[in-house]
């Protein structure tokens, strides 16, 4: 049999919460191989749950970084033995679960350099971490060092501004603080901290990897506009934390070449480069090919919203990040923890728990509900920070009740407006090119999606974001292979397949919301007040 045609590609790797993943992409960006590790299932020895340890006192969330390593062992014999082609390899890239940090042992370099093509890497790099058990972004633990930031620098607006979000107990800079104030010993014999994304990129070049600017974004350490750490963040976190640290780079940054650890043992090409691994979401970005103007809308258990900005106004809510692929831009993400398990509950209560009743309500009531509007958020939500179910008539007077159609609507027409609300805050504009790409559960019912048009006057169009972040990756990869000739990025993907169109706006749509839209932020302002006393 012949042999088969060499099949040049990019990996792009994913260093999750639960699983490391890896999907080959060819030339076409077509995805060629996929294969996964999950922790809990196939490293049952480090008794993780949903791939982490959440501890006794219910906020301080970790996972092993060996376990990690391990995972990549793992992976990597999988593909050998499934007979993938490392020799076609042109070019590597990934993602890992932003904010959680990694504390190589003063001395793990020359390890690391030095690595031998006939051991496994957890084997070698036993006793290379000053912290075994790695801070994750689930951590909420360090909400006195986060206080300590912003009192720092000037407050929580004057840190978000600098940074990008005002202090989070996840972000990195409080979670070193953090390891400095209660463990100086084994901060002290760190010699490197790296993010989960430059770590994984540090197994595959043999030394440190450089963070870059997106992933960075999400430490509350660097200057988002200059892309330099911050020294007044610096000195508030630890000291010496900046040649801990190393210099950050573009995202796109081919950062150099895969060790001969593995060319000798998995017979990688001695060439095959390694671009910058960055965060999950910025690297899901890059996957979903978001452009400017564009919006994408994960609709989950909770609500994330992405956004592409040129020009940031950095909020106390959400988080804005330097855009991963293009270095002039910015990226955001808003959270809404009220998503589906909110739909869930209304669609029991209001549709006899069917979501076809569920559309019929939306089918059957008109754009803007007769100026009815709805607020439900049956836990605190996070965009804003108001709880409870809070019903408006058209003439502004709170109502106890809906009747079960007009409900529906308002649920979901206040979800996207409130959607559209802020992400305008942190200075996103819909324009005339601007796509809505919907994925998540509920991106499967069609008249959600065209409310959703509706609301923002834009083609809402579906994806699939099963692998996102790997398959993002592999386009970065090959996004860097392209660096020297500064071909744009949605060039380098152009051939990559495109989104199903799934609805465009209902002629007049723009008319109503644009009137509503006022009205939602100024009754959402009235709540606000109400729940936590009249603003600064
Ligand atoms: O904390 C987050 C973003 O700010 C999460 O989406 C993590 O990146 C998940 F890994």
């Amino acid at each position: 049999m012949a042999e088969p045609a060499a099949r040049r590609c990019c990996l792009g790797w994913d260093f999750s919460t639960q699983q490391v993943k890896v999907v080959a992409v060819d030339a076409e960006l077509n995805v060629i191989y996929e294969d996964s590790v999950h922790f809990d299932r196939d490293l049952l020895e480090f008794g993780t749950q949903g791939g982490v340890h959440v501890h006794e006192n219910g906020l301080t969330v970790t996972s092993p970084v060996l376990m990690w390593v391990k995972a990549l062992d793992i992976i990597l014999e999988k593909m050998k033995t499934s007979g993938f082609d490392f020799s076609q390899v042109l070019a590597l890239s990934g993602a890992g679960q932003q904010h959680g940090s990694v504390y190589w042992k003063t001395g793990a370099s020359q390890v690391l350099t030095s690595l031998s093509p006939n051991l496994p890497l957890h084997e070698q790099l036993q006793a290379c971490f000053s912290i075994s058990d790695c801070p994750v972004w689930m951590d909420s633990s360090t909400t006195a060092q986060c206080r300590q930031l912003e009192a720092a620098v000037g407050g929580a607006q004057a840190l978000s501004c600098l940074t990008g979000s005002r202090a989070y107990e996840r972000f990195t800079g409080n979670q070193i603080a953090k390891i400095y104030q209660q463990n100086p010993e084994a901060y002290s014999h760190t010699e490197r901290i790296s993010l989960v994304s430059s770590f994984a990129a540090s197994l595959f070049l043999g030394s440190y990897s450089p963070i870059d600017y997106s992933d960075g974004s999400g430490m509350n350490l660097l200057q988002i506009q200059g892309k330099v750490w911050s020294q007044a963040c610096l000195g508030a976190c630890a000291p010496h934390l900046e040649e801990k640290l190393g210099s950050p780079v573009p995202s796109c940054s081919v950062v150099g070449a895969v060790s001969s650890y593995y060319v000798q043992r998995y017979g990688f090409p001695p060439g095959c480069k390694v671009v910058a691994f960055t965060g999950d979401n910025p690297a899901s970005l890059a996957g979903m090919r978001l452009e400017e103007g564009d919006i994408a809308v994960s609709l989950g258990t909770s609500d994330t919203l992405f956004l592409w900005l040129q020009e940031p106004t950095p909020a106390l809510e959400g988080h804005i990040f330097c855009n991963p692929v293009d270095t002039q831009h910015y990226m955001a993400l808003l959270c809404f923890k009220n998503g589906s398990l909110m739909r869930e509950k209304i669609r029991d209560e209001s549709a006899s728990r069917s979501w076809s009743e569920f559309s019929k309500a939306l089918q059957s009531t008109e754009m803007g509900n007769g100026g009815n509007l709805g607020f439900y958020f049956d836990v605190m939500e996070i965009t804003p920070e108001i709880v409870g179910r809070h019903r408006f008539s058209a003439e502004n007077r709170e109502v106890s009740a809906f009747p079960w159609d007009v409900e529906i609507r308002a649920l979901i027409e206040g979800q996207f407006m409130a959607k559209r609300i802020h992400a305008e805050g942190l200075g996103y504009r819909v324009m005339p090119k601007t796509k809505i790409l919907a994925t998540g559960g509920a991106s499967h019912n069609r008249d959600i999606l065209q409310v959703l048009a509706d609301v923002f006057g834009a083609p809402v169009y579906v994806i699939d974001t099963a692998n996102s972040a790997c398959v993002g990756s592999a386009y970065r990869a090959f996004h860097g292979l392209a660096a020297e000739t500064d071909v744009p990025f949605s060039e380098v993907v152009k051939l990559a397949p495109n989104p199903r169109l799934a609805a465009t706006p209902t002629p007049g749509a723009s008319q109503v919301y644009e009137a509503l839209l006022p009205q939602y932020a100024k009754l959402e302002q009235r709540i606000l007040s109400q729940t936590r006393g009249p603003l600064q």
